[in-house]
């Protein structure tokens, strides 16, 4: 692990897989990770996002389509062949090995090209050394925290020197200032050693941080693969603007170019979308809210988020998240207020 690892990249191609009578896991999933890239799969509970890493890492079939790794097509490649790092979310360290031993597993357990002792040692130190782990070696995974647990495991995967990495929710079982540290530093250590990585998640924060490009699941398909930035500016339907970050929602209908919302909720908004009636996804930091003492809205919250602040408002026609507008005072708490939004993402309702 000196030397920077090549990722390898990996082909989906048509990927289905049912399990049962019901809806399929998977209904026809293509994916293209390039050489290198760090990839999130996020969705909700049951979209599939499991299923699809274990197809890869060669734990479950594919019932149609291809899977490729490093240009080759892995159907019939048993998991052992296929030179993939697992790291799941339970750990799965073996309690009765120390962490040098779980680390080492491995490579002694090699029947062609396994290391000599002395190298598999060296080996293991550096990766307990890269993981920040180094003088836990004689300890057993019980006598670890559950952060210094998913180290350990990351060194087990990265042991063998996979091309590819597959995490599925690593670090769900842990506290959420933990989970933050390890998933920066997992990114670091990620770029280090450059190795293609696929990260199963449904935190959406987790997959937005580090990841090079997410694949938003739903239903056993991919709703939209793109950098979080593109996820969050151009949502390609409203399940997606709806499932990322936070959105105001409202109905409206489209005439000439302008959205008028339902029960006039908003006043009329210019934007680019064909008539009709639609669903408008409204961000909070693009819903500007000031003082107005005729408005039905009052401001019911006021809190600090970031460099900025956040406002809850509510009147007849609901609650909104709202920012003060930036060329006025700022509303306080009980204040009446207008709501005016300065855009939206718009899909046919
Ligand atoms: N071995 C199995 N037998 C039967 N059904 C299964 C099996 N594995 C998965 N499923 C079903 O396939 C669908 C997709 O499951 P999967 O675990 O891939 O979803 P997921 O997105 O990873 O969900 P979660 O975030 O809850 O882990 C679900 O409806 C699930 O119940």
């Amino acid at each position: 692990m000196t030397h920077p690892v090549t990722g390898t990249g990996v082909e989906v191609s048509g990927v289905a897989r049912r399990f049962g009578p019901g809806a399929a896991a998977l209904d026809g999933v293509s994916l293209s990770v390039k050489p290198g890239e760090f990839v999130a799969l996020l969705g909700p509970s049951g979209s599939g996002k499991t299923t699809l890493l274990r197809i890869l890492g060669g734990l479950d079939h594919a019932d149609a389509g291809t899977v490729a790794i490093g240009g080759r097509d892995v159907a019939g490649v048993p998991a052992r062949e296929r030179g993939i790092g697992f790291v799941f979310q339970n750990y799965a360290l073996f309690r009765h090995m120390d962490v040098f031993s779980n680390v080492a597993f491995g490579l002694r357990v090699r029947k062609a090209g396994r290391p000599p002792a002395e190298e598999i040692a060296a080996r293991v130190r550096r990766l307990l050394a890269l993981v920040q782990i180094p003088e836990m070696e004689r300890r057993f995974p019980d006598q670890l925290s559950g952060g210094q647990r998913q180290r350990v495991a990351l060194a087990r995967a990265l042991a063998i020197e996979p091309s590819l990495l597959l995490l599925d929710e690593p670090f769900g079982a842990l506290d959420a200032q933990v989970r933050k540290e390890l998933r920066l530093w997992l990114r670091g250590l990620q770029e280090e050693v450059g190795i293609t990585t696929i990260l199963v998640t449904h935190d959406q924060d987790e997959a937005m941080e580090v990841a090079d490009r997410v694949a938003v699941m739903r239903a056993g398909r991919i709703a939209q693969f793109d950098t979080p930035e593109a996820l969050l500016d151009r949502p390609a339907d409203a399940f997606v603007a709806g499932f990322l970050g936070e959105a105001n929602r409202v109905t409206c209908t489209v005439r000439g170019g302008v959205a008028h919302f339902a029960g006039e909720v908003l006043p009329p908004l210019a934007v680019q979308a064909p008539d009709g009636a639609a669903l408008a996804f409204i961000r909070p930091h693009e819903l500007f809210a000031r003082e107005a003492p005729d408005s039905g809205y009052v401001v019911r919250a006021v809190r600090p988020a970031g460099p900025g602040t956040r406002l809850v408002v509510s009147g007849p026609a609901g609650s909104f998240d709202a920012v003060p507008a930036p060329d006025a005072p700022q509303p306080r708490r009980g204040e009446r207020c207008a709501l005016e939004a300065q855009g939206a993402r718009l899909f046919p309702a």
